[in-house]
């Protein structure tokens, strides 16, 4: 049987790093408006091939996705909708929203579309097909929402193609997708920002202050460190949800204020308490193909020594590895190394010294 076509469409950090899972499935056509970003896809195996036009992938894809902003891929799929189609063609998206896109979907009068809204939950401060690595989504969950005109034979055909992500799939509804990721991810977001400016409107009374703005303020901001654009439009599209969370929060923070003016010291502990024992509930971090290893990712630079470097530093500190695994490496660019330790201590040890040394190291969750 000969392998799908699949147009990816929006080559940055998603699509970018999406396309090199499907090149493993399908063959994969790249397009997108920057022509810069479309080169650098072809250069760097990202894609197959480069569309000469949106219109022209499309005749040439059994399957579409999307990793464009939601307003684009709304345009986008009202374009596909006037196109005379030969072939049943296949549209997903990777939208951090989902209403949006499903009420458009929803709209779809092409008899040759199908359409299943898909959200990978794993992401990136830097966006770009630069930033773009194929283990981005290794462990993480990626949502999928259906509407009725999704057979379960397209759903299983989007798994198969996505099967390289090593992510796990979970089917939800889009309003359940909006409130819970609203709830997990995108309030959060709105509130690490909202710690920033807080602290900067300090700044100027103590200068020193973001010296001590390490720990955990660090940990807690780490996320308003996140493309803008994006963050922005995700807020807007999620409006509601973003609203009432928010009634919600100043309800919440009108109470603790209630606890402290009247010295409700076991009331406050209390609701530090049950925090920390749901936080502490929080499934840990699950392993993946390696079950009992605990790996770091870092990027490496494609020139001589540089595996055997990253190597020495953490035989500086006697860090045993366990696995070591060139995940992607090509003439030219920096390539990522899986660094596979026993022990969650060393993982976190190694992640810092390589910090210190200078590496950009991740720890997937
Ligand atoms: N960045 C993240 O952490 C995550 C983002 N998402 C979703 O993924 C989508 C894309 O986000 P990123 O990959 O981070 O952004 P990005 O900025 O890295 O990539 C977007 C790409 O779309 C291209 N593009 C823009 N307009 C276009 C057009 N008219 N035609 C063709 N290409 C066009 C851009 O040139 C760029 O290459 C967003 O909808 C976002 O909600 C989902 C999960 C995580
Ligand atoms: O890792 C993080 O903290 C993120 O915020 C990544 C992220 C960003 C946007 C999404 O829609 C899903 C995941």
């Amino acid at each position: 049987m000969t392998s799908p076509t699949v147009l990816v469409v929006g080559l940055g950090l998603i699509g970018g790093s999406l396309s090199m899972n499907l090149r493993k499935e399908a063959h994969v056509v790249g397009w997108d408006e920057n022509p810069a970003s479309l080169q650098y896809a072809l250069e760097h195996n990202v894609i197959d091939v480069a569309a000469e036009s949106f219109e022209q992938g499309v005749h040439e894809a059994d399957v579409v996705l999307f990793g464009t902003p939601i307003p684009i891929t709304i345009q986008y799929l009202q374009i596909i909708d006037d196109m005379v189609l030969t072939k049943r063609t296949l549209i997903t998206d990777v939208g951090s929203v989902k209403k949006p896109i499903m009420e458009v979907a929803e709209q779809l009068t092409n008899p040759q579309l199908a359409f299943v809204g898909g959200h990978p939950m794993a992401g990136s401060h830097k966006n770009g097909v630069k930033a773009a690595k194929a283990h981005l989504f290794e462990n993480a969950f990626y949502l999928l929402v259906t509407n009725e005109k999704c057979t379960h034979d397209d759903l299983v055909q989007l798994k198969q193609l996505l099967s390289h992500t090593k992510s796990r799939f979970v089917e939800v509804d889009e309003l359940a997708h909006d409130h819970m990721t609203g709830v997990i991810s995108h309030f959060p977001h709105l509130i690490a920002s909202s710690l920033v400016h807080q602290a900067r409107n300090w700044q100027e009374t103590y200068p020193f202050m973001h010296e001590l703005a390490a720990g955990g303020f660090r940990d807690i901001t780490r996320i308003a460190s996140s493309h803008p654009t994006m963050w922005k439009d995700i807020l807007f599209q999620n409006k509601d949800t973003i609203l009432a969370l928010l009634q919600d929060w100043i309800d919440e923070m009108g109470m603790v204020k209630g606890m402290l003016e009247a010295e409700q010291r076991s009331t406050l502990e209390q609701y530090l308490d049950d925090a920390r024992n749901y936080r502490d509930g929080l499934p840990v971090e699950k392993r993946g193909a390696l079950p009992s290893f605990y790996d770091v990712f870092v990027d490496i630079e494609d020139q001589p020594g540089a595996i055997s470097h990253v190597t020495s530093v953490l035989a500086s500190r006697e860090l045993s590895v366990v696995n070591i695994e060139i995940l992607e490496i090509r003439e030219g660019i920096t390539g990522v190394l899986r660094l596979s330790f026993q022990k969650q201590v060393d993982q976190t040890s190694a992640k810092s010294l390589l910090e210190e040394n200078g590496y950009e190291a991740t720890i997937q969750s």
